[in-house]
């Protein structure tokens, strides 16, 4: 069993039950920054297809994944997207580059120049059956129907202004991921992640790969029917002024079976500049995710608050 407490999106959505749901929100959020979301909308099938096609994806050769890798991509920073090996990612300095293999995307805008934007060279039908397809119908859902809704009701306990969730986030700036655990044994280093929420899609797998770090204990957050699992990020936790935390957490995968999880990084507008309710933090989003990724990716100390933790 795990403690994380249960969220209902349509109850949070519908006017008749907002208030009590949104008072739970409050009490999962100042208590764990993590929670299951259920009632969320997602068709079961978009998420099945998605991971089936993934799977496929990463069962082709090396060489060819590797046609689709970070340099091919023409996003800056070039890390944002596309296939990165085994080996690629450091969140946490100390456990050193994670044995992972991803596929990273984010919203299509070609004429888009601005950090993060542009489009994701994404392999065709013929190479990778579904691929390209399922990820882009589960990332519309996604953006268009559980992020608004979801957004709106986590900004509300930051206790901004009127509109300010729509005037920061219209559109978001979404870092969608693939990520394959192999079944020899899987790892993400602990870290928190920076960004505003993140919701994590995961195979129903019987494993608790997923670990939180909660009541100075890893508690597992494992794949639950119909739930995804919902955290706070950095940008979250400094917009709150500190009053909600971004919980740290670590993949540890032990098999037997691979692992296939599909995270979404919700951020702000990527041309924000954002105040904490007591004005005692202010940021611009774009520098916040451009000292991240170069954190990770570049000087290899890890994953919004990884160096905090020991
Ligand atoms: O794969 C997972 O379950 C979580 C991965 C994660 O925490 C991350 O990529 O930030
Ligand atoms: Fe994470």
């Amino acid at each position: 069993m795990t403690p994380l407490p249960q969220i209902s999106l349509a109850t949070l959505a519908a006017d008749a039950t907002r208030h009590e749901e949104c008072e739970r929100l409050r009490v999962a959020c100042e208590e764990y920054g993590f929670f299951y979301l259920v009632e969320h909308g997602i068709p079961k099938e978009q998420i099945a297809q998605a991971i089936d096609a993934s799977s496929r994806f990463f069962a082709l050769p090396q060489s060819t994944k590797e046609r689709y890798g970070h340099a091919s991509q023409g996003v800056y920073p070039t890390s944002a997207r596309g296939y990165s090996p085994l080996y690629g990612e450091v969140l946490h300095p100390e456990a050193g580059p994670d044995p992972k293999e991803m596929f990273d995307l984010g919203i299509d805008n070609e004429a888009d120049r601005r950090p993060f934007a542009g489009c994701t060279r994404l392999p065709d039908d013929a190479l990778a059956p579904g691929f390209a397809r399922s990820l882009l119908a589960l990332q519309a859902t996604v953006v268009n129907e559980v992020v608004p809704q979801l957004g709106n009701a986590l900004a509300n306990l930051l206790d901004m202004e009127e509109g300010w969730f729509q005037r920061h986030f219209s559109p978001p700036t979404v870092l969608q991921r693939v990520i394959r655990y192999p079944s020899s044994g899987g790892m993400a280093g602990k870290h928190t992640d920076n960004g505003f929420f993140t919701l994590l899609l995961q195979e129903e797998l019987p494993t608790r790969s997923l670990q939180v770090w909660f009541g100075g204990r890893w508690v597992p957050a494992p794949s639950l029917p119909d739930s995804l699992v919902v955290n706070l990020g950095d940008m979250f936790q400094a917009l709150s002024d500190d009053r909600f935390k971004s919980t740290p957490h670590q993949v540890v995968h032990t098999g037997p079976a691979e692992r296939i999880s599909l995270p979404f990084f919700i951020y702000p507008n990527i041309d924000a500049r954002l105040t904490s309710r007591q004005g005692k933090q202010t940021f611009s989003v774009a520098e916040v995710m451009l000292r991240n990724f170069d954190s990770i990716w570049e000087t290899g100390n890890g994953a919004g608050r990884a160096r905090e933790l020991q």
